[in-house]
């Protein structure tokens, strides 16, 4: 896993202002990251934090405005042609040509990459395979599902073979069903040595598929490591999650502040979370205190947990 396949020193983008009453927009702040050959590697962070920005760069179709990126060894702005020939890019939205069939839409993209027609064919009956969309291969694009459609937009990222994968919000309005399938297709194409990278905003979909990842927020990289490293160094082993009947919460927050020494407690405007090693300690000790919780959960932390001991904000407003 010492093999780096793309690095970034610096990393700056700054939009132009949008008009003559804005200004110029820093949407990522001097950025620092190393991918690994063969590892998923994601961006975690919520709306606006410079992911897509981020990923727009590594995909060489936005050049940064400072610092210093290598792709595959070389520099985007010199060999943006020759990175992107090896590199696949999975972007937000779909892009699909939704009046030709499933089939039409691969071997259309092949021929972007100057493919021949026999390898385009070959490659395309696999891809549809993988993508587990054989029996739709002469459908048209908007007869399928939003699941259907990100597996399609992900097999034709494949086509050229790329040794790089930038997926950009890769389950994003998909069902959770759908957004299974998908991770499980992801798995497979690690399995393969392909190297993932993706931005989420959701902390399970971080859990689940990354080794290894930064969290963004405004720009900035403000953690990284793998997710039990995250949660290992920002949040405590287990949470206690206590809901309030309506107006109850800031009283039941005063009274634990008071009383509860060495653990951190976060107040959400639903919940009060008490971050803590023993959950179940902690419950008993509210009933002590005289609290009554309409609801009390405990769980173990997450990265979610990670991001709100980070920024105080959590991943989804
Ligand atoms: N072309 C542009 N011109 C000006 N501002 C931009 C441009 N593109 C993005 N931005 C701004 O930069 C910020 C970061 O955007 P970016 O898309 O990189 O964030 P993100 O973390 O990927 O969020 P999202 O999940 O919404 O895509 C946002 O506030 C956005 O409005």
């Amino acid at each position: 896993m010492s093999d780096v396949i793309a690095q970034a020193t610096g990393l700056v983008k700054t939009y132009p202002p949008r008009d003559k009453r804005s200004a110029p927009f820093t949407a990522v702040d001097g950025i620092d990251f190393a991918l690994h050959r063969g590892e998923a590697f994601g961006f975690l962070g919520p709306n606006g934090a410079g992911k897509s920005s981020t990923m727009r760069m590594l995909a060489c179709v936005s050049p940064p405005t400072a610092g210093t990126l290598r792709v595959l060894g070389m520099d985007p702005a010199a060999d943006g042609r020759r990175i992107r020939a090896r590199i696949g890019v999975v972007p937000q939205d779909d892009a699909l040509d939704t009046e030709l069939s499933v089939r039409e839409n691969l071997l259309i993209y092949g021929r972007y990459f100057g493919l021949s027609i026999d390898v385009i064919d070959e490659r395309a009956t696999g891809l549809l395979d993988f993508a587990q969309l054989s029996d739709k291969a002469a459908e048209r694009v908007d007869a399928l599902s939003g699941g259907m459609r990100r597996r399609l937009t992900i097999a034709r990222s494949l086509i050229n073979e790329p040794e790089i994968l930038l997926l950009d919000e890769p389950t994003t309005g998909l069902d959770p069903q759908a957004r299974h399938v998908l991770w499980d297709r992801l798995f497979r194409l690690k399995q393969q040595g392909v190297t993932l990278v993706l931005t989420t905003h959701y902390m399970d979909e971080a859990e689940q598929l990354c080794d290894r990842l930064v969290v963004m927020d405004g720009g900035k990289i403000v953690a990284q490591g793998s997710p039990a490293e995250l949660i290992a160094a920002h949040a405590t082993r287990e949470v206690l999650e206590l809901r309030f009947g309506i107006g109850e919460q800031a009283a039941a927050l005063d009274k634990l502040r008071q009383a509860v020494t060495g653990d951190r407690i976060e107040e959400l405007p639903d919940r009060l979370l008490w971050y803590t090693a023993e959950g179940d300690a902690a419950l008993a000790a509210a009933h002590t205190l005289g609290l009554t919780p309409v609801t009390a959960l405990v769980r173990r932390s997450s990265l979610e947990d990670v991001f709100l001991a980070l920024t105080g904000r959590t991943l989804v407003d």
